[in-house]
């Protein structure tokens, strides 16, 4: 195992601009000149597993933002340039902080043998936590291993700073090495931009991912060490599918959430219930059938047949819904049949697309709805468990009209419960309906599985931003489901398609994500979460700010103080970059400002738990639970100590304190308040 930490020979040359170093002499002279500032300094174990925490998933991004600080004219170095300038630097001087381990292992990743595993730090990056608590650093280890153990994780420190650490233990994670380049002239700082077009973003790695992840909890994911990892990934919401398992099954991982949110005050996982809805399933069979194209395949609606050439359906009425020359789908159109004729019990097909059917496949008519209602019995039995369980969200399955949704909102009323109604927007027949169905709603689905199979699939898009559209204008929120990250059932990478496809949910202003066969039975649930967390703040970190409602509609805002306050409170955050602080008792003010999309996080503040476990669903809102006083600069105090303590934010560091909304909290009525405030400890 090489341990040389000198400069490889073959480094490229950055940059043809003048002032740009183009050999490894020169970067190292570069280096050496650079007025970098040392301090050592203690920070304490929560501050470090939060700056790892986003760092892990940075990557690239931060580390040839990191090498760009140390560039002349702010661009990003190749990663393994810094790395290799690190290592150097640290092993220089004994009394830097910084260890022998720690720099050989940073050396190493830049050998020349090494190349490779240069190259795939990124995803090693993205695919760890940082601190493995699992032990020290030990040489002899593999590579990868190493670089696991010991990554590099970086942080602007106030506007100043650099923090290098390691993980050799979560004792030693306590340690940091801490690079100022406080005096480094502006050249030297953040933020340039190259000819080439790349676009550096300022660091912020204290940048929380805004848009929400929703993840299917299933076979591969219902144990207690998944759900705990699952959660410390970026998962904010289970989602529980009641078209699988039993009411046993959903209880024990209601009641793991639950505990998980219990021990760890630092997140909130909310629990969402899919019905299962008026959905049409073939029957079980023993061993999956094996359907050729232009074969005749039948479907019958008597219980328990399983042949080579019929199976069940579990709907009666499927028989009349069905005619002749309609398209079966199954699972969504992974199979497809054409109807030829029907008797009393049997619809026959002709398979046009082949494959392999089995147990309790989905089966859709194309463009059209079944005539079930939206909610079954069995959905209302599923429903009362969720209201005996106290979860967070009902996802309403194929609802069709407003009806439904006032139906299940008056039987919620009566059980005194406050379980919020997400729609699910998958049927044929909900699509004249979207403004009051949405309307009667807390917010919406983009279920495209269904919505593909019933409508044609390329209609998907169009409806997904049309859906997004309509829920940000009324200010409710909106979750773009399946097959975002398919392939990553059966692969642990995803295609650069559904990366691309994660990208224009979280372009297109999308509250939430959500897994469901990638977490619920994959292969790889974790790594899946990894992706689309990565994914969606590093999309979050290149869009443009922009304030999310025209001026044209400034005029409405005088009839509603609260949203006029969260207007202008993001417009002073955004301009000042500075987080929001908004003390909520229902969770309205928070969700107010949400919908403006604040550039920065929105840290709100609740003193009711189950306010707070809603709120982890919105777009940039960050719920923290706390006791409020009945003295408000106490509460305000107390709020930027919590934050300063968990490193959320720092020590004069400015903020965006917002006080408005329909129930006051402290102020008179009739004022409201935006403050600026330095964060003092
Ligand atoms: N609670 C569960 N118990 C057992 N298997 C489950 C559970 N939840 C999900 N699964 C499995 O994971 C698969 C994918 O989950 P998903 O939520 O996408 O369900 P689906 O049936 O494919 O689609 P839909 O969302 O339309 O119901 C399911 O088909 C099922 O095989
Ligand atoms: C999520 C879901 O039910 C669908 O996409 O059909």
């Amino acid at each position: 195992m090489a341990t040389t930490m000198s400069l490889p020979s073959g480094i490229p040359a950055f940059n043809s601009q003048a002032g740009c170093l183009s050999s490894a002499k020169k970067i190292n002279e570069f280096f050496f000149h650079c007025p970098l500032r040392r301090a050592s300094q203690r920070v304490d174990l929560y501050r470090c597993t939060k700056i790892s925490n986003s760092c892990s998933s940075y990557g690239n991004r931060e580390s040839n933002a990191i090498a760009a600080a140390f560039s002349p004219n702010g661009v990003a170095l190749p990663i393994g340039i810094f790395f290799c300038c690190l290592a150097k630097w640290l092993l220089d001087s004994n009394d830097r902080g910084g260890s022998l381990d720690h720099a050989l292992v940073v050396g190493l990743a830049f050998d020349e043998d090494l190349k490779e595993v240069v190259s795939d730090l990124r995803s090693i990056l993205l695919g760890v936590p940082l601190f493995d608590p699992l032990g020290s650093l030990t040489f002899g280890e593999g590579i990868e291993k190493l670089l696991l153990k010991s990554m590099l994780f970086c942080t602007r420190d106030g506007d100043d700073g650099l923090l290098v650490g390691r993980s050799a233990s979560l004792e030693e994670a306590q340690v940091v090495l801490q690079l100022s380049f406080k005096d480094c002239p502006p050249s030297c700082r953040l933020g340039g931009s190259t000819d080439d077009g790349l676009r550096l973003t300022r660091i912020n790695v204290n940048a929380q991912r805004k848009t929400k992840i929703v993840c299917t909890i299933g076979p591969s994911t219902s144990s207690r060490d998944m759900i705990w990892k699952l959660a410390e990934a970026g998962m904010n919401v289970a989602r529980l599918n009641m078209s699988h398992g039993d009411h046993a099954s959903h209880q024990t991982t209601i009641d793991l959430v639950k505990e998980y949110n219990a021990q760890c005050q630092e997140k909130v996982v909310a629990i969402m219930l899919d019905t299962k809805g008026p959905e049409v399933r073939s029957g079980d069979v023993p061993q999956p059938i094996l359907l050729k194209e232009g074969q005749e395949f039948n479907f019958t609606i008597k219980r328990g047949v399983s042949t080579a050439d019929t199976v069940s359906v579990n709907y009666d009425d499927f028989i009349n819904d069905v005619e002749v020359g309609d398209i079966l789908l199954v699972d969504g159109g992974m199979m497809s049949l054409a109807v030829k004729s029907k008797t009393n019990d049997v619809v026959k097909c002709e398979v046009i697309d082949g494959g392999e059917l089995k147990s309790r496949r989905h089966l859709n008519v194309r463009g059209k709805s079944a005539t079930l209602p939206s909610i079954t019995d069995k959905d209302w039995e599923d429903i009362k468990f969720g209201v005996d369980n106290q979860v967070d969200f009902y996802a309403v399955s194929f609802v069709k009209d407003a009806k439904v949704v006032h139906e299940l909102k008056d039987y919620l009323k009566r059980c005194n419960t406050d379980i919020r109604v997400i729609v699910k927007i998958e049927s044929a027949d909900s699509i004249p309906n979207l403004h009051s169905i949405i309307s009667a709603s807390d917010g919406a689905m983009v279920a495209r599985g269904d919505l593909g199979a019933e409508l044609p699939i390329e209609e998907v898009p169009l409806l997904q931003e049309d859906i997004i559209r309509r829920c940000r204008s009324m200010q409710k929120p909106v979750i773009v489901a399946t097959n975002m990250l398919e392939s990553m059932i059966n692969h642990p990478t995803p295609t650069r398609a559904e990366v691309s496809d994660i990208a224009i949910a979280v372009r297109e202003g999308a509250d939430a994500i959500m897994l469901s066969g990638e977490t619920a039975h994959g292969k790889f649930p974790l790594k899946a979460v990894k992706v689309m967390h990565a994914v969606a703040l590093r999309t979050e970190s290149n869009l443009p700010i922009t304030i999310s409602s025209p001026p044209g509609q400034f005029a409405a805002y005088k009839s509603h103080m609260g949203d006029m306050f969260a207007l202008h409170a993001t417009i002073m955050a955004n301009t000042l970059v500075t987080p929001i602080i908004v003390f909520t008792r229902t969770g309205s003010m928070a969700i107010t400002l949400s919908h403006y999309r604040t550039s920065s996080i929105i840290f709100a503040f609740t003193n009711v738990e189950r306010v707070k476990q809603r709120l982890i669903l919105y777009h940039g809102v960050m719920p923290i639970y706390m006791k409020f006083t009945d003295d408000v600069e106490e509460t305000f105090s107390q709020a930027l100590k919590l934050l300063l303590c968990k490193g959320l934010v720092t020590e004069g560091q400015y903020v965006t304190l917002v006080q408005s909304g329909a129930q006051p909290i402290w102020r008179r009525e009739s004022t409201h308040h935006i403050q600026v405030r330095k964060v003092q400890s």
